[in-house]
């Protein structure tokens, strides 16, 4: 553990800090060559498996980037928290609770079986394709762009500029994506979709298309460790509820049917996407060691090269080590 630490907020030390971080970081990169990137949505492919990159970002402006941090990349299914904290904010925590449950799948991701052998009355949680679905079929909006302004317009009041959408990528998944479009279909026929199909499947695609950063997943992980309050200006940019309900969401579904795991040895509030991201979200703790970042910090991560269950191999144990060095968890 990084102990002895007096008055780490200083930039002496967020340079000592970061010296580490690097350390792990080219540690951990030999590990992408365990993992395998993302081949079902074509342009996907093009990812160098072996980039692994990491910012963490703390209140005051102190943060740390190390390795490849520079690249961007889609959101894909880290969009699923954008999208269910919009509908949120437009409708209503209960209205969207009753089309959406939240509870772990313990499936597959892009899992259609559940579904049907369930008999569902609404899709396990908003951070699976059959809830993120169905959550961006209530957003408002007759055109996929008139539904995703509420999204860009939330994302630049975080980031301080409005992300652009990776063309190449939402066309290669609009042109590949039968299983989403199964889901779909399956989600229509059973009565959870609340708007027309092929303009929910575009605004989906176009949402997991949003590229981004690690430094802009490491200040939207900030505000959700704060309740949805900017740290540094305290202005609430999502209501504190929705803020809580995303975190508890992330942390028991945000890794899929690895998400028990990953609250057992890593212990933050997380989410991930199959180009390789990871937004990760640690609030404040109180801890009478002095730790970095006990006043909370808000992580991106970034490495293509994916486990089995779709999750950036090389980066769930950077954060695994980084949570254990530092003292991150929340239990
Ligand atoms: N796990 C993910 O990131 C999945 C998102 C991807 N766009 C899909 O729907 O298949």
């Amino acid at each position: 553990m990084v102990q002895g630490v007096a008055n780490w907020n200083t930039e002496q030390t967020e340079e000592w800090l970061q010296s580490y971080v690097e350390d792990w970081v080219s540690f951990y990169q030999k590990h992408t060559s365990d993992g395998k990137v993302a081949s079902y949505i074509p342009v996907l492919q093009e990812a160098d498996p072996d980039d692994l990159g990491i910012s963490i970002i703390g209140k005051n402006g102190i943060s740390i980037r190390a390795g490849d941090s520079d690249i961007p990349f889609t959101i894909q299914s880290i969009s699923k928290v954008l999208s269910f904290i919009v509908a949120c904010m437009e409708r209503g925590v209960s209205y969207m609770l009753d089309r959406v449950d939240v509870e772990p799948a313990g499936e597959a991701f892009n899992s259609i079986m559940h579904l049907e052998m369930k008999q569902l009355k609404k899709p396990f949680n908003p951070l699976i394709n059959a809830g993120a679905i169905t959550v961006t079929s209530i957003l408002e909006g007759r055109t996929s762009d008139e539904r995703l302004r509420p999204m860009f317009d939330l994302l630049e009041k975080m980031l301080g500029y409005r992300p652009k959408i990776n063309v190449d990528v939402y066309e290669s998944e609009r042109d590949s994506s039968m299983r989403n479009r199964a889901i779909g279909y399956y989600l229509l026929e059973i009565g959870f979709l609340e708007s027309d199909l092929n303009i929910t499947l575009e605004t989906y695609f176009k949402q997991c298309s949003i590229e981004a950063t690690v430094d802009d997943l490491a200040r939207i992980g900030l505000i959700l460790a704060n309740d949805g309050v900017n740290p540094d200006t305290d202005e609430e940019i999502i209501p504190r509820q929705v803020a809580r309900i995303a975190k508890a969401l992330m942390l028991t579904c945000g890794m899929y049917d690895a998400s028990g795991k990953f609250a057992t040895y890593v212990g933050i509030p997380a989410k991930s996407g199959v180009s390789g991201g990871i937004i990760a979200a640690a609030p404040p703790r109180v801890r009478d060691e002095d730790l970095p970042f006990l006043e909370g910090c808000g992580i991106g991560v970034y490495g293509p090269a994916l486990d089995d269950r779709g999750n950036s191999i090389a980066g769930i144990r950077l954060l695994r080590h980084i949570a254990k060095q530092w003292d991150l968890s929340i239990f």
